[in-house]
């Protein structure tokens, strides 16, 4: 999609308990704003900030990822766990490392940049790849007010001039305004507590495949 240079990947990393339709939406929509070849989905063994209680399993989780990605430019890894990795400064120092041909860029909900102050090492985290906030409802104005914002700000650069220039570098945020979603992984399992069994268990692929993910691609799901 860049048409030269380095593939350009954007990396959402997430417990995805389960993956839904806004994933799949907020994905496809950072591919086009942010010009990106991929999105690689990054399915964390367990996010050091939740509870482990009403976590499904990761090849669960994963599962569900594999079907909301299907047909989509967006490739479902358990990176972290073939990283043994944890902390998301630490997966991305090591992804960074091991595909140094590649550029990066880390996408989170607005909900995320709210408490990203809370994350290990989060500066570091901002100065390992550039950064792009999507716009979540009820999560914009905690994001903005927030500790890491205050930091981050001054290193905003707006869409265009981030999608265009010739090579990336870090710190950098971009703040990608799309119509919210309000789909989460929360009201699904309010709704459908069980949802883990839709899955049947199955080995986890390891690793990131670079098989060519070809059009014809699907659009957007609802749900
Ligand atoms: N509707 C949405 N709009 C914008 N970003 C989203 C949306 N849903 C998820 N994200 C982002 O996708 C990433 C992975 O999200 P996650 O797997 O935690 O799903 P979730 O719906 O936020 O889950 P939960 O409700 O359990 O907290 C996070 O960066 C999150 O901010
Ligand atoms: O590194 C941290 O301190 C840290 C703290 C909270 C969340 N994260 C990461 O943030 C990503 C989104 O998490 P989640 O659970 O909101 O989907 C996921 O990749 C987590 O591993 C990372």
């Amino acid at each position: 999609m860049t048409g030269h240079g380095p593939a350009r990947i954007g990396l959402l990393g997430g417990s995805f308990n389960p993956a839904h339709g806004a994933h799949r939406r907020i994905s496809l929509f950072a591919r086009d704003a942010l010009g990106l070849d991929e999105v690689w989905w990054l399915v964390s063994p367990g996010n050091p900030l939740k509870p482990k209680a009403s976590m499904a399993p990761l090849s669960a989780r994963f599962a569900s990822a594999l079907a909301q990605a299907r047909r989509a430019p967006i490739r479902v890894t358990a990176i972290e766990r073939e990283l043994g990795t944890r902390f998301t400064v630490d997966t991305l120092k090591k992804v960074a490392r091991r595909w140094p041909r590649r550029e990066f860029v880390w996408l989170m909900g607005s909900d995320n940049l709210a408490q990203f102050h809370k994350w290990r090492r989060w500066r570091d985290i901002a100065r390992t790849m550039p950064i792009a906030v999507v716009a979540r409802p009820g999560y914009d104005r905690p994001a903005f007010a927030s500790p890491a914002m205050a930091w981050l700000g001054r290193y905003r650069v707006p869409v265009a001039g981030f999608r265009n220039r010739a090579e990336w570098s870090a710190p950098a945020l971009v703040i990608l305004r799309f119509d919210p979603d309000k789909r989460s992984a929360t009201a699904i399992r309010q709704g459908e507590p069980d949802w883990a069994s839709r899955y049947p268990a199955q080995a986890l692929r390891d690793g990131v495949t670079h098989r060519p993910i070809r059009p014809p691609f699907e659009p957007e799901r609802t749900a």
